[in-house]
Protein backbone atom coordinates (compact mmCIF):
# COMPACT_ATOMS: atom_id res chain seq x y z
CA UNK A 1 0.00 0.00 0.00
CA UNK A 2 1.20 3.58 -0.71
CA UNK A 3 0.30 5.63 2.28
CA UNK A 4 1.08 9.02 0.70
CA UNK A 5 -1.64 8.63 -2.05
CA UNK A 6 -4.42 11.11 -1.12
CA UNK A 7 -7.90 9.49 -2.11
CA UNK A 8 -10.02 11.73 -3.84
CA UNK A 9 -12.61 11.94 -0.90
CA UNK A 10 -9.92 13.05 1.39
CA UNK A 11 -8.65 15.19 -1.11
CA UNK A 12 -11.73 17.18 -0.99
CA UNK A 13 -11.18 18.81 2.86
CA UNK A 14 -7.96 20.24 4.54
CA UNK A 15 -7.77 16.97 6.51
CA UNK A 16 -4.97 15.53 3.77
CA UNK A 17 -2.78 17.88 5.32
CA UNK A 18 -2.58 15.81 8.29
CA UNK A 19 -3.14 12.25 6.47
CA UNK A 20 0.62 12.39 4.73
CA UNK A 21 1.85 11.85 8.11
CA UNK A 22 1.07 8.91 10.32
CA UNK A 23 3.49 9.34 13.16
CA UNK A 24 3.42 12.15 15.45
CA UNK A 25 0.14 14.22 14.38
CA UNK A 26 -2.19 15.44 16.49
CA UNK A 27 -5.92 17.17 16.22
CA UNK A 28 -8.98 16.14 16.93
CA UNK A 29 -9.84 15.48 13.22
CA UNK A 30 -12.45 15.69 10.80
CA UNK A 31 -13.27 13.46 8.36
CA UNK A 32 -14.98 14.32 5.29
CA UNK A 33 -18.23 14.41 4.60
CA UNK A 34 -19.90 11.47 3.07
CA UNK A 35 -21.71 12.00 -0.29
CA UNK A 36 -23.52 9.64 -2.74
CA UNK A 37 -21.65 8.59 -5.63
CA UNK A 38 -22.82 10.25 -8.46
CA UNK A 39 -24.37 7.37 -10.90
CA UNK A 40 -23.02 7.22 -14.34
CA UNK A 41 -26.48 6.80 -17.21
CA UNK A 42 -24.60 3.72 -19.67
CA UNK A 43 -26.47 5.68 -22.52
CA UNK A 44 -25.66 4.75 -26.19
CA UNK A 45 -22.27 5.77 -27.46
CA UNK A 46 -21.28 6.96 -23.62
CA UNK A 47 -17.89 6.50 -23.01
CA UNK A 48 -18.79 4.76 -19.74
CA UNK A 49 -20.77 1.98 -21.68
CA UNK A 50 -17.66 1.37 -23.46
CA UNK A 51 -15.74 1.19 -20.72
CA UNK A 52 -18.17 -1.53 -18.83
CA UNK A 53 -18.29 -3.41 -22.13
CA UNK A 54 -14.59 -3.73 -22.20
CA UNK A 55 -14.58 -5.21 -18.67
CA UNK A 56 -17.23 -7.55 -19.78
CA UNK A 57 -15.14 -9.00 -22.84
CA UNK A 58 -12.47 -8.63 -20.22
CA UNK A 59 -13.67 -10.50 -17.92
CA UNK A 60 -15.27 -13.19 -20.13
CA UNK A 61 -11.67 -13.61 -21.50
CA UNK A 62 -10.22 -14.64 -18.04
CA UNK A 63 -12.81 -17.32 -16.90
CA UNK A 64 -13.23 -19.77 -15.49
CA UNK A 65 -11.72 -17.85 -12.60
CA UNK A 66 -9.99 -20.04 -9.53
CA UNK A 67 -11.16 -18.07 -6.25
CA UNK A 68 -8.62 -19.05 -3.76
CA UNK A 69 -9.90 -19.81 -0.45
CA UNK A 70 -8.09 -16.73 1.75
CA UNK A 71 -6.71 -17.33 5.10
CA UNK A 72 -5.04 -13.85 6.47
CA UNK A 73 -5.08 -12.08 3.23
CA UNK A 74 -3.20 -15.16 1.62
CA UNK A 75 -4.54 -17.89 -0.76
CA UNK A 76 -4.40 -21.11 0.34
CA UNK A 77 -3.61 -23.78 -1.85
CA UNK A 78 -6.19 -26.46 -2.13
CA UNK A 79 -4.83 -30.09 -2.17
CA UNK A 80 -5.30 -31.99 -5.33
CA UNK A 81 -8.18 -33.58 -4.25
CA UNK A 82 -10.01 -30.89 -2.71
CA UNK A 83 -13.31 -30.79 -3.84
CA UNK A 84 -14.01 -27.99 -6.64
CA UNK A 85 -17.22 -26.20 -6.73
CA UNK A 86 -18.47 -23.66 -9.39
CA UNK A 87 -20.31 -20.29 -9.58
CA UNK A 88 -22.03 -20.45 -13.03
CA UNK A 89 -23.63 -17.41 -14.92
CA UNK A 90 -27.41 -17.41 -14.19
CA UNK A 91 -27.56 -15.42 -17.87
CA UNK A 92 -25.08 -18.57 -19.49
CA UNK A 93 -25.97 -21.55 -17.19
CA UNK A 94 -23.38 -24.01 -18.80
CA UNK A 95 -20.60 -21.16 -18.17
CA UNK A 96 -18.53 -21.27 -15.16
CA UNK A 97 -17.40 -17.72 -14.00
CA UNK A 98 -15.22 -19.02 -11.27
CA UNK A 99 -14.48 -21.79 -9.50
CA UNK A 100 -13.55 -22.88 -5.64
CA UNK A 101 -12.86 -24.98 -3.02
CA UNK A 102 -14.83 -24.88 -0.29
CA UNK A 103 -13.12 -23.95 3.35
CA UNK A 104 -12.44 -27.11 5.19
CA UNK A 105 -13.51 -26.96 9.15
CA UNK A 106 -9.47 -26.79 9.69
CA UNK A 107 -9.75 -23.12 7.71
CA UNK A 108 -12.52 -22.04 9.22
CA UNK A 109 -11.25 -22.33 13.17
CA UNK A 110 -7.41 -20.82 11.46
CA UNK A 111 -10.08 -17.80 10.45
CA UNK A 112 -11.71 -17.60 13.63
CA UNK A 113 -8.53 -17.66 15.92
CA UNK A 114 -6.72 -14.95 12.91
CA UNK A 115 -9.20 -12.68 13.10
CA UNK A 116 -9.36 -12.87 17.19
CA UNK A 117 -5.52 -12.62 16.61
CA UNK A 118 -6.02 -9.44 14.98
CA UNK A 119 -8.13 -7.78 17.31
CA UNK A 120 -6.16 -5.87 19.80
CA UNK A 121 -4.15 -3.97 17.24
CA UNK A 122 -7.00 -3.02 15.09
CA UNK A 123 -8.91 -1.83 17.72
CA UNK A 124 -6.08 0.08 18.94
CA UNK A 125 -5.23 1.66 15.61
CA UNK A 126 -6.70 5.14 15.11
CA UNK A 127 -10.04 5.62 14.14
CA UNK A 128 -8.37 7.94 11.52
CA UNK A 129 -6.32 5.16 10.30
CA UNK A 130 -9.05 2.75 9.94
CA UNK A 131 -11.47 5.20 8.59
CA UNK A 132 -8.99 6.40 5.06
CA UNK A 133 -8.76 2.52 4.50
CA UNK A 134 -12.34 2.57 3.74
CA UNK A 135 -12.11 5.90 2.04
CA UNK A 136 -9.65 4.56 0.12
CA UNK A 137 -11.26 1.73 -0.99
CA UNK A 138 -14.44 3.77 -1.76
CA UNK A 139 -12.50 5.98 -4.18
CA UNK A 140 -11.13 2.38 -5.54
CA UNK A 141 -14.31 1.11 -6.65
CA UNK A 142 -15.82 4.63 -7.92
CA UNK A 143 -12.75 4.83 -10.49
CA UNK A 144 -9.93 2.17 -10.74
CA UNK A 145 -12.30 -0.86 -10.16
CA UNK A 146 -15.93 0.48 -10.99
CA UNK A 147 -16.40 -1.63 -14.47
CA UNK A 148 -14.71 -4.70 -13.26
CA UNK A 149 -16.70 -5.30 -10.11
CA UNK A 150 -19.71 -4.16 -12.48
CA UNK A 151 -18.52 -6.65 -14.63
CA UNK A 152 -18.21 -9.26 -11.70
CA UNK A 153 -21.95 -8.63 -10.64
CA UNK A 154 -23.34 -8.75 -14.08
CA UNK A 155 -22.26 -11.81 -15.35
CA UNK A 156 -22.35 -13.77 -11.57
CA UNK A 157 -25.81 -12.44 -10.55
CA UNK A 158 -27.15 -11.38 -13.58
CA UNK A 159 -27.64 -8.32 -13.01
CA UNK A 160 -28.16 -5.46 -16.09
CA UNK A 161 -25.69 -2.56 -16.62
CA UNK A 162 -28.02 0.14 -14.08
CA UNK A 163 -28.53 -2.39 -11.72
CA UNK A 164 -25.00 -2.86 -11.12
CA UNK A 165 -24.03 0.77 -11.34
CA UNK A 166 -26.75 1.57 -8.49
CA UNK A 167 -25.62 -1.85 -6.03
CA UNK A 168 -21.91 -2.75 -6.70
CA UNK A 169 -20.45 0.55 -7.61
CA UNK A 170 -22.29 3.91 -6.17
CA UNK A 171 -23.90 2.01 -3.12
CA UNK A 172 -20.57 0.09 -2.12
CA UNK A 173 -18.72 3.06 -2.23
CA UNK A 174 -21.91 5.01 -0.62
CA UNK A 175 -21.80 2.19 2.14
CA UNK A 176 -18.01 2.62 3.03
CA UNK A 177 -18.29 6.43 3.05
CA UNK A 178 -21.42 6.75 4.50
CA UNK A 179 -20.39 4.40 7.41
CA UNK A 180 -17.06 5.98 8.58
CA UNK A 181 -18.98 8.83 8.77
CA UNK A 182 -22.09 6.63 10.77
CA UNK A 183 -18.94 5.46 13.23
CA UNK A 184 -17.65 9.05 13.61
CA UNK A 185 -21.24 10.04 15.10
CA UNK A 186 -21.32 7.30 17.21
CA UNK A 187 -17.48 8.22 18.48
CA UNK A 188 -18.50 11.67 19.14
CA UNK A 189 -21.52 10.75 21.17
CA UNK A 190 -20.58 11.70 24.80
CA UNK A 191 -22.34 12.84 27.54
CA UNK A 192 -24.25 15.57 27.72
CA UNK A 193 -23.08 17.19 30.34
CA UNK A 194 -20.62 16.95 33.07
CA UNK A 195 -21.61 17.90 37.08
CA UNK A 196 -18.93 20.63 38.70
CA UNK A 197 -15.78 18.66 39.80
CA UNK A 198 -16.80 15.41 37.47
CA UNK A 199 -15.77 14.35 33.72
CA UNK A 200 -17.52 12.10 32.43
CA UNK A 201 -16.62 10.46 28.98
CA UNK A 202 -18.16 7.14 26.88
CA UNK A 203 -15.38 4.87 25.61
CA UNK A 204 -16.70 2.73 22.63
CA UNK A 205 -14.91 -0.38 22.94
CA UNK A 206 -15.52 -2.83 20.07
CA UNK A 207 -17.24 -6.21 21.23
CA UNK A 208 -15.06 -8.47 23.03
CA UNK A 209 -14.63 -11.29 20.28
CA UNK A 210 -15.52 -11.80 16.89
CA UNK A 211 -18.40 -10.55 14.52
CA UNK A 212 -19.53 -13.56 11.50
CA UNK A 213 -21.12 -11.73 8.98
CA UNK A 214 -23.28 -13.74 5.68
CA UNK A 215 -24.47 -11.90 2.93
CA UNK A 216 -26.80 -12.90 0.51
CA UNK A 217 -25.93 -13.01 -3.63
CA UNK A 218 -28.43 -10.25 -4.33
CA UNK A 219 -26.16 -7.08 -3.41
CA UNK A 220 -22.65 -6.60 -4.08
CA UNK A 221 -22.47 -3.72 -1.68
CA UNK A 222 -24.84 -5.90 0.67
CA UNK A 223 -21.27 -7.73 2.24
CA UNK A 224 -19.34 -5.05 1.40
CA UNK A 225 -21.83 -2.74 4.36
CA UNK A 226 -21.83 -5.91 6.76
CA UNK A 227 -17.81 -6.05 6.89
CA UNK A 228 -17.38 -2.24 6.83
CA UNK A 229 -19.66 -1.13 9.89
CA UNK A 230 -18.44 -3.69 12.58
CA UNK A 231 -14.86 -3.30 11.22
CA UNK A 232 -15.09 0.66 11.41
CA UNK A 233 -16.30 -0.08 15.11
CA UNK A 234 -13.00 -1.61 15.76
CA UNK A 235 -13.88 -5.27 15.38
CA UNK A 236 -12.50 -7.88 13.07
CA UNK A 237 -14.73 -10.05 10.93
CA UNK A 238 -15.69 -13.76 9.44
CA UNK A 239 -17.21 -13.12 6.53
CA UNK A 240 -19.33 -15.76 4.39
CA UNK A 241 -20.82 -14.68 1.37
CA UNK A 242 -23.56 -16.60 -0.94
CA UNK A 243 -21.38 -18.81 -3.32
CA UNK A 244 -23.76 -17.02 -5.66
CA UNK A 245 -22.04 -13.51 -5.01
CA UNK A 246 -18.52 -15.47 -4.46
CA UNK A 247 -16.86 -13.90 -7.49
CA UNK A 248 -17.72 -10.34 -6.69
CA UNK A 249 -17.42 -10.49 -2.99
CA UNK A 250 -13.85 -12.09 -3.67
CA UNK A 251 -12.72 -8.87 -5.25
CA UNK A 252 -14.86 -6.79 -2.94
CA UNK A 253 -12.01 -8.73 -0.39
CA UNK A 254 -9.09 -7.55 -2.80
CA UNK A 255 -10.12 -3.65 -3.50
CA UNK A 256 -9.86 -3.65 0.74
CA UNK A 257 -6.35 -5.45 1.09
CA UNK A 258 -5.31 -3.01 -1.50
CA UNK A 259 -7.07 0.03 0.25
CA UNK A 260 -4.64 -1.23 3.14
CA UNK A 261 -6.94 -3.06 5.34
CA UNK A 262 -4.25 -4.97 7.12
CA UNK A 263 -5.14 -8.85 6.15
CA UNK A 264 -6.29 -10.81 9.30
CA UNK A 265 -8.87 -7.68 10.01
CA UNK A 266 -11.53 -9.41 7.82
CA UNK A 267 -11.42 -13.58 6.50
CA UNK A 268 -13.37 -14.33 3.48
CA UNK A 269 -14.40 -17.82 4.03
CA UNK A 270 -16.45 -19.52 1.28
CA UNK A 271 -18.02 -23.09 1.49
CA UNK A 272 -20.35 -25.06 3.65
CA UNK A 273 -23.05 -22.49 4.76
CA UNK A 274 -23.96 -25.18 8.04
CA UNK A 275 -20.41 -26.23 8.17
CA UNK A 276 -19.27 -22.68 8.68
CA UNK A 277 -22.08 -21.73 10.77
CA UNK A 278 -21.58 -24.74 12.89
CA UNK A 279 -18.05 -23.96 13.42
CA UNK A 280 -18.83 -20.42 14.24
CA UNK A 281 -21.37 -20.76 16.41
CA UNK A 282 -19.36 -23.39 18.88
CA UNK A 283 -16.76 -20.49 19.56
CA UNK A 284 -16.83 -18.78 22.76
CA UNK A 285 -16.00 -15.47 21.43
CA UNK A 286 -18.64 -15.59 18.59
CA UNK A 287 -19.96 -11.96 19.60
CA UNK A 288 -22.26 -10.80 16.81
CA UNK A 289 -23.80 -12.16 13.81
CA UNK A 290 -24.64 -9.47 10.96
CA UNK A 291 -26.77 -11.23 8.58
CA UNK A 292 -28.78 -10.57 5.67
CA UNK A 293 -30.44 -13.27 4.00
CA UNK A 294 -34.09 -14.90 3.90
CA UNK A 295 -36.06 -14.91 7.09
CA UNK A 296 -36.30 -18.65 7.33
CA UNK A 297 -32.16 -19.13 7.47
CA UNK A 298 -32.15 -16.24 10.19
CA UNK A 299 -34.80 -18.01 12.30
CA UNK A 300 -32.16 -21.44 12.22
CA UNK A 301 -29.38 -19.12 13.04
CA UNK A 302 -31.21 -17.65 15.59
CA UNK A 303 -32.53 -21.15 17.38
CA UNK A 304 -29.17 -22.46 17.09
CA UNK A 305 -27.30 -19.30 18.93
CA UNK A 306 -30.13 -19.24 21.75
CA UNK A 307 -28.80 -22.86 22.05
CA UNK A 308 -25.53 -21.81 22.82
CA UNK A 309 -26.68 -19.17 25.36
CA UNK A 310 -28.46 -21.31 27.38
CA UNK A 311 -25.92 -23.45 26.98
CA UNK A 312 -23.74 -20.53 28.38
CA UNK A 313 -21.29 -21.24 25.62
CA UNK A 314 -20.34 -17.39 25.20
CA UNK A 315 -18.81 -14.96 27.08
CA UNK A 316 -21.42 -12.24 26.25
CA UNK A 317 -24.90 -12.24 24.45
CA UNK A 318 -24.41 -12.01 21.02
CA UNK A 319 -26.05 -9.37 19.16
CA UNK A 320 -28.10 -10.48 16.40
CA UNK A 321 -28.61 -8.25 13.33
CA UNK A 322 -30.60 -9.10 10.86
CA UNK A 323 -32.42 -7.70 7.51
CA UNK A 324 -34.49 -10.13 5.93
CA UNK A 325 -37.17 -11.22 3.80
CA UNK A 326 -40.31 -9.25 2.25
CA UNK A 327 -43.85 -9.06 0.45
CA UNK A 328 -43.93 -5.69 -0.21
CA UNK A 329 -46.95 -3.82 -1.49
CA UNK A 330 -47.99 -0.64 -3.67
CA UNK A 331 -51.25 0.56 -2.58
CA UNK A 332 -52.77 2.64 -5.36
CA UNK A 333 -55.95 5.35 -4.35
CA UNK A 334 -58.12 6.35 -6.75
CA UNK A 335 -57.12 9.59 -6.54
CA UNK A 336 -53.64 8.67 -7.77
CA UNK A 337 -51.52 9.78 -11.23
CA UNK A 338 -52.11 6.45 -12.97
CA UNK A 339 -49.31 6.59 -15.06
CA UNK A 340 -46.79 7.08 -12.55
CA UNK A 341 -47.82 4.76 -10.25
CA UNK A 342 -48.01 1.57 -13.25
CA UNK A 343 -44.29 2.86 -13.92
CA UNK A 344 -43.16 2.72 -10.40
CA UNK A 345 -44.77 -1.00 -10.22
CA UNK A 346 -43.28 -2.17 -13.32
CA UNK A 347 -39.71 -1.08 -11.92
CA UNK A 348 -40.26 -2.05 -8.28
CA UNK A 349 -41.76 -5.39 -9.56
CA UNK A 350 -39.56 -6.69 -12.36
CA UNK A 351 -36.53 -4.85 -12.20
CA UNK A 352 -33.42 -7.00 -11.61
CA UNK A 353 -36.24 -9.90 -11.57
CA UNK A 354 -37.78 -9.17 -8.69
CA UNK A 355 -34.96 -10.36 -6.76
CA UNK A 356 -35.00 -7.33 -4.29
CA UNK A 357 -36.13 -7.95 -0.87
CA UNK A 358 -37.48 -4.32 -1.09
CA UNK A 359 -39.39 -5.47 -4.79
CA UNK A 360 -43.08 -4.79 -4.87
CA UNK A 361 -44.99 -8.18 -4.92
CA UNK A 362 -48.46 -7.07 -3.89
CA UNK A 363 -50.79 -4.57 -5.24
CA UNK A 364 -54.20 -3.32 -4.46
CA UNK A 365 -56.08 -1.59 -7.13
CA UNK A 366 -59.20 0.41 -6.72
CA UNK A 367 -62.01 -1.08 -9.19
CA UNK A 368 -63.00 2.51 -10.95
CA UNK A 369 -58.99 2.66 -12.55
CA UNK A 370 -58.60 -1.29 -12.31
CA UNK A 371 -59.32 -1.38 -16.37
CA UNK A 372 -56.87 1.54 -17.02
CA UNK A 373 -54.81 0.47 -14.67
CA UNK A 374 -53.81 -3.06 -16.20
CA UNK A 375 -54.36 -2.24 -20.00
CA UNK A 376 -51.10 0.64 -18.94
CA UNK A 377 -48.98 -2.06 -17.75
CA UNK A 378 -49.75 -4.17 -20.58
CA UNK A 379 -48.49 -1.45 -22.86
CA UNK A 380 -45.44 -0.64 -20.55
CA UNK A 381 -44.34 -4.29 -19.99
CA UNK A 382 -44.48 -4.38 -24.03
CA UNK A 383 -41.38 -2.37 -24.30
CA UNK A 384 -39.51 -4.42 -21.89
CA UNK A 385 -37.31 -6.76 -22.70
CA UNK A 386 -35.70 -9.93 -21.05
CA UNK A 387 -32.31 -11.14 -21.99
CA UNK A 388 -28.20 -11.78 -20.72
CA UNK A 389 -27.08 -8.95 -19.11
CA UNK A 390 -24.21 -8.22 -21.76
CA UNK A 391 -27.41 -7.00 -24.30
CA UNK A 392 -27.89 -3.29 -22.82
CA UNK A 393 -31.25 -3.29 -24.12
CA UNK A 394 -32.85 -5.55 -21.81
CA UNK A 395 -34.44 -4.43 -18.60
CA UNK A 396 -34.65 -7.94 -17.01
CA UNK A 397 -32.41 -10.88 -16.63
CA UNK A 398 -32.61 -14.27 -15.52
CA UNK A 399 -32.94 -15.00 -11.96
CA UNK A 400 -30.80 -16.93 -10.38
CA UNK A 401 -30.33 -20.77 -9.98
CA UNK A 402 -32.01 -23.62 -11.11
CA UNK A 403 -33.57 -23.96 -7.59
CA UNK A 404 -35.08 -19.83 -7.79
CA UNK A 405 -36.45 -21.32 -11.07
CA UNK A 406 -38.05 -24.02 -10.06
CA UNK A 407 -39.95 -22.67 -7.27
CA UNK A 408 -40.89 -19.28 -9.26
CA UNK A 409 -41.67 -21.29 -12.35
CA UNK A 410 -43.82 -23.91 -9.92
CA UNK A 411 -45.69 -21.91 -7.91
CA UNK A 412 -46.48 -20.30 -11.93
CA UNK A 413 -47.75 -24.09 -12.91
CA UNK A 414 -49.53 -24.12 -9.62
CA UNK A 415 -51.32 -20.34 -9.83
CA UNK A 416 -52.11 -21.41 -13.31
CA UNK A 417 -54.75 -24.10 -12.71
CA UNK A 418 -55.78 -22.33 -9.49
CA UNK A 419 -60.11 -20.89 -10.09
CA UNK A 420 -59.21 -18.23 -7.67
CA UNK A 421 -56.42 -16.41 -9.85
CA UNK A 422 -56.39 -15.14 -13.62
CA UNK A 423 -53.49 -14.54 -15.23
CA UNK A 424 -53.55 -11.26 -16.84
CA UNK A 425 -49.84 -11.31 -18.27
CA UNK A 426 -46.72 -13.10 -18.16
CA UNK A 427 -46.39 -16.77 -17.08
CA UNK A 428 -43.53 -17.77 -19.80
CA UNK A 429 -40.49 -19.10 -18.95
CA UNK A 430 -37.28 -20.82 -20.59
CA UNK A 431 -34.04 -22.65 -18.73
CA UNK A 432 -32.65 -23.38 -22.13
CA UNK A 433 -29.59 -21.04 -21.74
CA UNK A 434 -30.25 -19.23 -18.56
CA UNK A 435 -32.96 -19.20 -15.87
CA UNK A 436 -35.35 -16.80 -17.85
CA UNK A 437 -38.92 -15.91 -15.93
CA UNK A 438 -41.25 -13.48 -17.75
CA UNK A 439 -42.92 -10.48 -15.75
CA UNK A 440 -45.95 -12.32 -14.61
CA UNK A 441 -49.52 -10.85 -13.01
CA UNK A 442 -52.28 -12.92 -11.53
CA UNK A 443 -55.42 -10.96 -10.64
CA UNK A 444 -56.80 -12.58 -7.23
CA UNK A 445 -60.69 -12.91 -6.37
CA UNK A 446 -60.14 -13.50 -2.67
CA UNK A 447 -57.85 -11.21 -0.63
CA UNK A 448 -57.49 -14.96 1.20
CA UNK A 449 -55.01 -16.11 -1.69
CA UNK A 450 -51.76 -17.29 -0.29
CA UNK A 451 -49.97 -15.43 -3.18
CA UNK A 452 -50.86 -12.49 -0.56
CA UNK A 453 -48.54 -14.27 1.68
CA UNK A 454 -45.24 -16.21 0.24
CA UNK A 455 -41.87 -14.38 -0.77
CA UNK A 456 -41.45 -15.80 -4.15
CA UNK A 457 -38.54 -13.35 -5.01
CA UNK A 458 -38.98 -13.38 -9.01
CA UNK A 459 -40.79 -11.19 -11.19
CA UNK A 460 -44.05 -12.46 -10.18
CA UNK A 461 -47.06 -10.28 -9.03
CA UNK A 462 -50.40 -10.24 -7.44
CA UNK A 463 -53.39 -7.95 -7.75
CA UNK A 464 -56.18 -7.49 -5.77
CA UNK A 465 -58.83 -5.29 -7.31
CA UNK A 466 -60.91 -3.27 -4.16
CA UNK A 467 -64.22 -1.62 -4.34
CA UNK A 468 -63.63 2.73 -4.00
CA UNK A 469 -65.42 2.81 -0.80
CA UNK A 470 -63.23 -0.20 1.34
CA UNK A 471 -59.96 1.71 1.24
CA UNK A 472 -60.35 1.89 5.03
CA UNK A 473 -60.84 -1.77 5.75
CA UNK A 474 -58.81 -2.66 3.17
CA UNK A 475 -56.13 -0.80 5.03
CA UNK A 476 -56.51 -3.12 7.63
CA UNK A 477 -55.92 -6.23 5.55
CA UNK A 478 -53.03 -5.22 4.15
CA UNK A 479 -51.79 -4.80 7.50
CA UNK A 480 -52.34 -8.30 8.68
CA UNK A 481 -50.93 -10.02 5.48
CA UNK A 482 -47.55 -10.26 3.27
CA UNK A 483 -47.01 -13.38 5.40
CA UNK A 484 -45.72 -11.59 8.59
CA UNK A 485 -43.35 -9.81 6.84
CA UNK A 486 -42.88 -5.61 7.08
CA UNK A 487 -40.18 -4.36 4.92
CA UNK A 488 -41.51 -2.03 2.47
CA UNK A 489 -44.67 -0.49 1.20
CA UNK A 490 -46.17 2.26 -0.76
CA UNK A 491 -49.50 4.69 -1.38
CA UNK A 492 -50.07 5.91 -4.86
CA UNK A 493 -52.64 8.76 -4.31
CA UNK A 494 -52.95 12.81 -4.88
CA UNK A 495 -55.67 12.70 -1.91
CA UNK A 496 -53.38 13.66 1.32
CA UNK A 497 -56.12 12.56 3.61
CA UNK A 498 -55.64 9.01 1.58
CA UNK A 499 -51.80 9.73 2.26
CA UNK A 500 -52.31 10.08 6.11
CA UNK A 501 -54.68 7.79 6.93
CA UNK A 502 -52.11 5.02 4.52
CA UNK A 503 -49.62 6.26 6.95
CA UNK A 504 -51.27 5.84 10.32
CA UNK A 505 -53.14 2.42 9.27
CA UNK A 506 -49.95 1.05 8.27
CA UNK A 507 -47.70 2.30 10.68
CA UNK A 508 -46.10 -1.35 11.27
CA UNK A 509 -46.89 -2.85 8.04
CA UNK A 510 -43.46 -1.44 6.52
CA UNK A 511 -40.67 -0.38 7.79
CA UNK A 512 -39.33 1.36 5.07
CA UNK A 513 -42.75 3.48 3.80
CA UNK A 514 -42.80 5.61 0.53
CA UNK A 515 -45.45 7.91 -1.08
CA UNK A 516 -45.76 8.51 -4.60
CA UNK A 517 -42.83 6.77 -5.42
CA UNK A 518 -41.79 2.73 -5.76
CA UNK A 519 -40.71 0.33 -2.98
CA UNK A 520 -37.17 -0.24 -4.08
CA UNK A 521 -34.27 1.96 -4.21
CA UNK A 522 -33.60 3.33 -0.83
CA UNK A 523 -30.21 5.58 -0.80
CA UNK A 524 -27.28 5.56 1.60
CA UNK A 525 -27.69 8.50 4.09
CA UNK A 526 -31.14 9.65 2.55
CA UNK A 527 -33.41 6.13 4.03
CA UNK A 528 -31.72 4.11 6.30
CA UNK A 529 -32.96 0.20 5.35
CA UNK A 530 -35.08 -2.30 6.82
CA UNK A 531 -38.29 -3.76 8.62
CA UNK A 532 -39.75 -5.26 11.61
CA UNK A 533 -41.89 -8.46 12.20
CA UNK A 534 -40.90 -11.49 10.21
CA UNK A 535 -38.38 -9.01 8.16
CA UNK A 536 -35.57 -8.40 10.48
CA UNK A 537 -34.65 -6.79 13.33
CA UNK A 538 -34.93 -3.44 12.36
CA UNK A 539 -31.70 -1.79 13.31
CA UNK A 540 -31.41 -0.25 10.06
CA UNK A 541 -28.86 -0.36 7.18
CA UNK A 542 -27.48 2.84 6.05
CA UNK A 543 -27.47 4.25 9.69
CA UNK A 544 -25.43 5.12 13.37
CA UNK A 545 -27.75 2.32 14.89
CA UNK A 546 -26.97 -0.76 13.19
CA UNK A 547 -23.21 0.40 13.68
CA UNK A 548 -23.99 1.03 17.53
CA UNK A 549 -24.96 -2.82 17.83
CA UNK A 550 -21.11 -3.32 16.98
CA UNK A 551 -19.80 -1.32 20.48
CA UNK A 552 -20.28 -1.93 23.83
CA UNK A 553 -19.54 1.33 25.17
CA UNK A 554 -17.70 1.53 28.80
CA UNK A 555 -18.79 5.13 30.76
CA UNK A 556 -16.03 6.83 32.53
CA UNK A 557 -16.20 9.10 35.29
CA UNK A 558 -13.46 10.76 36.63
CA UNK A 559 -13.95 13.13 40.36
CA UNK A 560 -11.18 15.82 40.44
CA UNK A 561 -11.95 16.45 44.41
CA UNK A 562 -11.52 14.03 47.52
CA UNK A 563 -14.22 13.49 49.46
CA UNK A 564 -14.83 14.76 53.07
CA UNK A 565 -17.28 13.26 54.99
CA UNK A 566 -19.13 9.92 54.83
CA UNK A 567 -22.73 11.53 56.41
CA UNK A 568 -24.50 13.52 54.20
CA UNK A 569 -25.85 17.20 55.92
CA UNK A 570 -29.42 15.36 55.58
CA UNK A 571 -27.62 13.05 58.39
CA UNK A 572 -26.71 15.96 60.74
N1 LIG B 1 -33.90 -7.01 4.13
C1 LIG B 1 -32.80 -6.85 3.41
O1 LIG B 1 -32.09 -5.85 3.51
C2 LIG B 1 -32.41 -7.90 2.42
C3 LIG B 1 -31.46 -7.60 1.45
C4 LIG B 1 -31.11 -8.59 0.53
C5 LIG B 1 -31.73 -9.83 0.56
N2 LIG B 1 -32.66 -10.08 1.51
C6 LIG B 1 -33.36 -11.37 1.54
O2 LIG B 1 -32.43 -12.40 1.21
C7 LIG B 1 -33.06 -13.44 0.49
C8 LIG B 1 -32.34 -13.64 -0.83
O3 LIG B 1 -30.99 -13.87 -0.66
P1 LIG B 1 -30.37 -15.34 -0.55
O4 LIG B 1 -31.10 -16.25 -1.49
O5 LIG B 1 -28.90 -15.21 -0.68
O6 LIG B 1 -30.80 -15.70 0.93
P2 LIG B 1 -30.43 -17.00 1.82
O7 LIG B 1 -31.13 -16.83 3.11
O8 LIG B 1 -30.65 -18.24 1.05
O9 LIG B 1 -28.83 -16.89 2.01
C9 LIG B 1 -28.28 -15.78 2.69
C10 LIG B 1 -26.91 -16.20 3.24
O10 LIG B 1 -27.13 -17.22 4.21
C11 LIG B 1 -26.36 -18.38 3.89
N3 LIG B 1 -27.10 -19.56 4.32
C12 LIG B 1 -28.09 -20.21 3.67
N4 LIG B 1 -28.52 -21.27 4.40
C13 LIG B 1 -27.78 -21.27 5.53
C14 LIG B 1 -27.74 -22.11 6.68
N5 LIG B 1 -28.55 -23.15 6.82
N6 LIG B 1 -26.85 -21.82 7.65
C15 LIG B 1 -26.03 -20.76 7.54
N7 LIG B 1 -26.02 -19.93 6.47
C16 LIG B 1 -26.89 -20.17 5.49
C17 LIG B 1 -26.19 -18.29 2.38
O11 LIG B 1 -25.09 -19.06 1.95
C18 LIG B 1 -25.99 -16.81 2.19
O12 LIG B 1 -24.67 -16.44 2.46
C19 LIG B 1 -34.49 -12.97 0.29
O13 LIG B 1 -35.30 -13.55 1.27
C20 LIG B 1 -34.41 -11.46 0.48
O14 LIG B 1 -35.62 -10.86 0.86
C21 LIG B 1 -33.00 -9.17 2.45
N1 LIG C 1 -31.94 -1.56 -0.15
C1 LIG C 1 -32.44 -2.07 -1.40
C2 LIG C 1 -32.88 -3.49 -1.30
C3 LIG C 1 -31.89 -4.46 -0.75
C4 LIG C 1 -32.48 -5.83 -0.77
O1 LIG C 1 -32.36 -6.62 -1.62
C5 LIG C 1 -33.63 -1.25 -1.86
O2 LIG C 1 -34.06 -0.34 -1.15
O3 LIG C 1 -34.15 -1.54 -2.94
Amino acid sequence: MNRHVIPKSLARTNVHATFRRFMGTAGAYRLPKPYNEKNLDYAKSSPERQKLQDALVQLRSKIPIAVPTMLSGTEVQASADATRLSQNMPADKSTVLATYSPATEDEVATAIESALLAKNEWAEMSFYDRAAIFLRAADLISDKYRFEIMAATMLGQGKNAWQAEIDAAAETADFFRFNVSFAQELLEKQPAISAEGHAGRTDWRPLEGFVYAVSPFNFTAIGGNLISGPALMGNTVVWKPSPSSLYASHLLYKILLEAGLPPNVIQLVNGDAEMITRTVFDHPSFAALNFTGSSDVFRELYGKVADGIRSKKYQDFPRLVAETSGKNFHLIHNSADLSSAVKHTIRASFEYSGQKCSACSRIYVPESRAQQFFEEMKEELSHVKMGPPEDFDNFLGPVINQNAFEKITGTINAADKDPQLERIIGGFYDNSTGFYIAPTIYVAKTLEHQLFDQELFGPVLVAYVYPDAEFDGLLEKIDKQGGGFALTGAIFANDPKAIRKAEDKLRYAAGNFYTNCKTTGAVIGQQSFGGARSSGTNDKAGSSDSLRRFASPRTLKEEFNRLKSVLYPSNL
